[in-house]
This record gives structure tokens, sequence and C-alpha cells, in this order.
């Protein structure tokens, strides 16, 4: 980011400290795209507005072509208008001021006059024309950018997803969709008065030369003003954004049903609210410090333009004194000024509104541009219909940004399909990290994970998904009704009964779904009427119902009987072997050892590191971290419970 000099650093609020660890600004120097900020020049705001204005016409064009066409020849007849009429005022004038025969002055301006009136009727129907299609076309152009803006965030890498500074962009970018719709309407007054500038301007010329220079100086001091605003307004708010989410954060959190019991019980009311009162103020301070600077700029540029206005009017006055202008010359010159005037600052002020949103609409479009590099790719090898084996070869994998060791480190192993394979290991030892990789949501660093020979990598990644079903560790709890929270596991197919019924036996869900009120039909969101919520060990089955419903060859599920009792695991167990027992794929990730019995492979991992694979009965018999870990979870059931001290 380019220094400013004298820009004071925004204090850093306690709150900020205490709770996010630091200031929460973010580093504007991220984005390998050109650096919004050296776009704020007033040069570069010229040279920029053609492309503005064709952004702006293009998304027109694809949201509704017919009222794109309505608003610009609405317009363009708006500023032919203008130019008419001054010129009919003119004449108008000229003969009025001419001869000495009052009726005979006012015949001859008779014509004039009444061009003048019709000239006028049209500008009033051509605006009527023009707000009706641009009040048409905002809400669609805003709907087409933010569809295109949705679709970006849906088909990014998930790595991108996680990356706090795509975070940013897609966070300042969301403001460009609501821009898009604004630029319409700042793009058509821009047009509009441009037209009319240059009529007046011509109107100007002809009258007399030296007053077009001195229209400009009276209007350079509001751009100055308006353009130096803006450029404050924007660089604030990218200072601020990270800062305005922690806000939304924290009250956020204050009305969230799941924050709820803890916020009471704990009593953390009054502790987070007083935050957000200390993050308000800060933002509040930076404000009071915008517009102090805006009412110091607006002042200045005040006393230059009254300047301007006396030097402007002191020179028609000697014009006319000096003989050099006639009065009715004069008369329009005064009009021809005011409205030129009036349409240069119309012109300056829509040109600061249309630059102010198009550096919006530019962090939209650098998102897209972003979105597009870090998009999954399109198209690959087709993988083998019915493969035998996965095999990871030298597999390494670093989340972006976590500089410490690898999550997975040098990983060789294979997945027999249509087996179960148990992944164990302690917390953090990367057994999500490398089912993730199985299910492609990441891709290794260094290695291959190569399905019977082909090399996932290269893989048409919509391809593997299909092969895929996760019940995640944090799987999504989807607001919507149960049927709908079981059949998106497969979204792209026609939703059935029959498919839904098998699916939610095969969970072991029959009960969950029998005890809510509506059946599958009941919403599972608490916070809307008619919600129900479900328990997490109800949640649990209806994902497992949601994976089974996806029929992908292999299931993997991430820690699947975390939340149920000791009868309903070992039900769920007998349900997922069942699974394996069509000849589907299971990869089952489980702490409790127990469960694991009934694996055909199991593969140990500790720091990233594979350190163990066989059987449950060899891995036993081996001695090794799985008979170490076995051992303290049995000992847990037969250890005695030491007698209570005697009082
Ligand atoms: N999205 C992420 N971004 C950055 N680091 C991550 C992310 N997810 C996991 N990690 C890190 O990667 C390492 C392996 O995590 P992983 O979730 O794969 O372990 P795990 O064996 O599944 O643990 P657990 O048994 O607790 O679920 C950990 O050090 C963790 O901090």
């Amino acid at each position: 980011m380019r220094k400013r000099r004298g820009k004071p650093e925004p204090a850093l609020s306690g709150s900020e400290r205490l709770l996010f660890g630091g200031p929460l600004r973010y580093d504007t120097g991220w984005s390998k795209h050109a650096d919004a900020f050296l776009q704020l020049s007033f040069r570069a705001m010229l040279v920029r507005l053609p492309g503005m204005l064709v952004s702006s016409l293009r998304l027109a064009r694809r949201a509704d072509p017919r009222a794109t066409w309505i608003v610009l020849t609405a317009e363009l007849g708006r500023g032919v208008v203008g130019a008419v009429s001054l010129l009919a005022v003119n004449s108008a004038l000229g003969r009025l001021l001419g001869g000495t025969d009052i009726p005979e002055r006012l015949r001859a301006a008779a014509p004039a006059l009444v061009v003048v009136a019709a000239v006028m009727l049209v500008g009033t129907l051509l605006r009527a024309a023009s707000v009706y299609a641009t009040g048409l076309l905002e809400p669609k152009v805003e709907r087409v950018a933010t569809e295109l803006y949705l679709e970006c965030a849906a088909g990014v890498e998930l790595e991108a997803i996680e990356d706090h500074a795509f975070h940013k962009l897609l966070d300042t970018a969301q403001y460009g969709a609501r821009s898009t719709r604004h630029m319409i309407g700042y793009g058509t007054q821009v047009v509009n008065a441009l037209i009319s500038l240059i009529a007046a301007a011509g109107v100007l010329t002809v009258l007399h030369p030296a007053l077009l220079p001195l229209l400009a100086t009276m209007t350079l001091p509001s751009s100055w003003s308006a353009l130096t605003n803006a450029r404050r307004r924007y660089e604030s708010y990218h200072t601020w954004v990270q800062h305005a989410r922690a806000g939304h954060l924290l009250s956020g959190l204050l009305t969230e049903p799941q924050a709820a019991p803890e916020i009471r019980v704990h009593g953390m009311g009054p502790f987070l609210l007083r935050h957000f009162r200390a993050m308000s103020e800060t933002a509040e301070a930076e404000q009071a410090r915008l517009s102090r600077l805006a009412a110091r700029t607006g002042l200045i540029a005040a006393g230059w333009t009254g300047l301007a206005t006396l030097a402007t009017y002191a020179t028609l006055g000697a014009l006319l004194l000096g003989g050099a202008m006639a009065l009715s010359v004069a008369g329009t010159a005064v009009l021809a000024i005011r409205t030129g005037a009036s349409s240069l600052d119309t012109l300056v002020l829509q040109i600061n509104q249309l630059h102010e949103e198009a550096l919006f609409v530019g962090d939209l479009e650098r998102l897209y541009e972003e979105a597009a590099e870090r998009a999954i790719p399109a198209g690959g090898a087709a993988l083998p219909e019915d493969p035998k084996e996965i095999q990871f070869e030298n597999v390494t994998f670093s989340y972006p940004g976590e500089a410490t060791r690898p999550a997975l480190d040098d990983v060789t192993l294979a997945l027999p399909l249509g087996r179960i394979i148990a992944l164990v290991g302690e917390n953090g030892s990367g057994k999500t990290t490398l089912v993730k990789l199985l299910a492609g949501l990441y891709t290794p660093d260094r290695g291959r994970i190569l399905w019977d020979g082909v090399d996932a990598g290269r893989a048409d990644r919509r391809l593997l998904a299909e092969r895929v079903a996760m019940v995640a560790q944090d799987f999504k709890r989807w607001p919507f009704t149960a049927r709908v929270n079981v059949a998106v596991g497969r979204s792209g197919v026609p939703m059935t009964e029959e498919r839904l019924a098998a699916s939610i036996a095969d969970a072991g869900a029959e009960e969950v779904v029998a005890d809510l009120p509506h059946g599958l039909d009941t919403l599972l969101a608490r916070h809307f009427s008619g919600g129900h919520e479900l328990s997490g060990g109800q949640w649990q089955r209806l994902g497992i119902a949601r994976a089974a419903y996806r029929r992908g060859h292999i299931l993997i599920v991430d820690e699947p009987t975390a939340a149920l009792d000791a009868r309903a695991e070992l039900e769920v167990f007998e349900k997922i072997r069942a699974l394996a027992g069509n000849g589907q794929t299971v990869v089952l990730i489980t702490h409790r050892l127990a469960s694991v019995r009934h694996a055909d492979l199991v593969h140990v991992l500790e720091h990233g590191r594979l350190v163990e694979s066989g059987t449950p009965a060899e891995l036993l018999a081996s001695g090794g971290v799985y008979a170490e870990l076995y051992a303290l979870q049995a000992e847990q059931f037969t250890a005695r419970i030491p007698a209570p001290k005697p009082a």
C-alpha cells in the first residue's frame, strides 16, 4: 500500500487486542493484481472512465438488452434536447432584445419560444422513459453480478476458501455486486451530463471563446473535493473491512442460538456487549475522522469556487462594458454558464460516484480473475471404472501458511477397495487430512495418489467426487427439511422415496425420522417457526443416511459415533459393516478402537507419518502404537476405581 504523508495510523482498541490478538486490518498488498490505490488519481480516473462505462454497459446488456437500449437512446435524446433548447433560447433572446416595437419583438421570438416548449416536453418524456428502464435494469444487473460472485465462491478450491486473503476478497467483492447496480444509475447520469456539457460548451465557444476556460475553473474545486473524499472513503473501507467483519461477528454471536446457552450460563452477554461497544466506538472514531476531513476539504473547495465564479462574472461584465459582447449574447452566456456549470458539477460528481463504485466493482472483477485461477479444474483423465486399489505414494501435504511440520509427511499406503479400512492415530496425527486428499479436496504438495495406477491429481475432479461419499466430523447440518438433509447427498438426481427410505434404513435412522413431528418434511432449524432441533447423535444418523443416499463407491466416515450412545454406536458400526458387505469401500476414522476390530486393514498415523499398517490382530500382536492405544482404552474399563479415603 502506498503510504500517505500525515495519514494517522488507526488506534488499536483493547478489544481487538484481547479478542483477536491484534489489529484486525488486512495487508492490502497481498494481491498480485494492480493496487487499487494507485488507480485513484484524477488522471487515472479519467483514463478509466471509458472502461467503466463499457463494463457497466456490458453487464447491462447481459441483464436486459431492451432496457439498456431504451436508457441509452433516452439519454442521448435528452442531451440533444438540451443543446437545441439553449440555441432556441439564444435565438428568442436575440429577437426579444433586438428591434424597438415590443409586439413585433414578441412575434419574432414566438417560433423560438414554441421550440423551447416543445423540446422541454420531449425532454420530460425521455426522462420518464430513462427512469423506467433504469429501474428495470438495476436489480437485474445486481442479480447477474451476484450470481457470478456466488458461482466463483462455490467453484474454487477448498484451499482458496480457507485462505484469509481470498476470503477478504470475497468480503470486499460482495459490495461490488451492489455497486454494479449503482453504476447503471451513475453511468446514465454521466452520459447525460456529458452530452449537456458538450452542448453548453459548444454554445459558449460560439458566444465567446474566453468563457469556456472560466467555466472549467469554476468546477475544478468541487471535482478535487469529491475525488479526495472518495479516495479517503475507499482507503478507509479497505483498512477497516476486517474490523467491521469482527463487529458483525460479535453481534452475530450475541444472537445465534448455538452460543445462547453458554452466553447465559457463563454470563458472557455483558462481556461481549462491552467489546461490541468498544469495537463500534473505534469504528465511529474513524467515521468522525473522515467527516472532519470531508468538512475541511469542502470548505477549501467552496472558497475556491467562489473566487472562480467572481472572476467569471467579472469577465462577462468587462466584455459587456468594453462592447465586445451584445446584451442578448451575455444573457444566453449566463444561461449557458449556469447550465454548463451544473452539468459539469453533475458530471464530476457522477464520475466520482461511478469511480467509487467502480473501485468496488474492480474488487469484484479481481475476484472473478482470482477465482478463475483458483477454480477447481474442469476436465481431466478418466478414473478406472472399477478400481482395485488406491495407493498413496510418498504423499506430503502442508496447509497453506502452516510453516511448522507438514500435516502429512511422506505417507505411502494402500487402500484396497471393497474393504473396511480404519485410520487410527492421536489427535492431529493427520487422519482427516488424509481422507480430504483422498476425496480430492486438496492435492498433495509432493507424491501421488494413484487409482489403479491413474494419478488422481490429473483426473477429472468431478468424476472423482462422484465416487466419494463423506460424513465429515463437522458435516453440515443444513437448515432445511429432513428430506433435503438426506437427499443433498446427491442433489443432481431426482429425489425418490425409495432411495430416501433405503438410505435411512442403511443408516439406522428410521426412528429418528419417525419421531419427527412432520416426518421427513420437518424443518430442521429451530430458529424458524415450526422448526425442530435434533440431538447430536440423531444428526449423526442423518449424516450417515445422507452419505448412504449418495451411493458413492468409497464411503468416508470421520468419527461416525462420536455423538452416539453405546447401543447406537454398536448399531451404526453394524450398518457400516453391512454397507461394506455390499462391495462398498469404507474408510473409517475413529478413536474407539473396539470398533476397529472389524476392519480389514488398519493404518496408524503419528505426527503426519504412517507408523503401522496391518489387520487389527496383527497390530495387537506386534505390540506397537495401536496395541498401546488399545491397551490404554481397555484399561479404562478394567481399572479399579480407587476406594474413597476414610474421613
Ligand atoms: N484447515 C486446516 N488448516 C490448517 N491446518 C490444519 C487444518 N486442518 C488441520 N490442520 C492441521 O493439520 C494437522 C493434522 O490435522 P488432522 O485434522 O488431519 O488430524 P486428525 O488426525 O484428523 O485429528 P483429530 O483426531 O483431532 O480429528 C494438525 O496439526 C492440524 O492443526
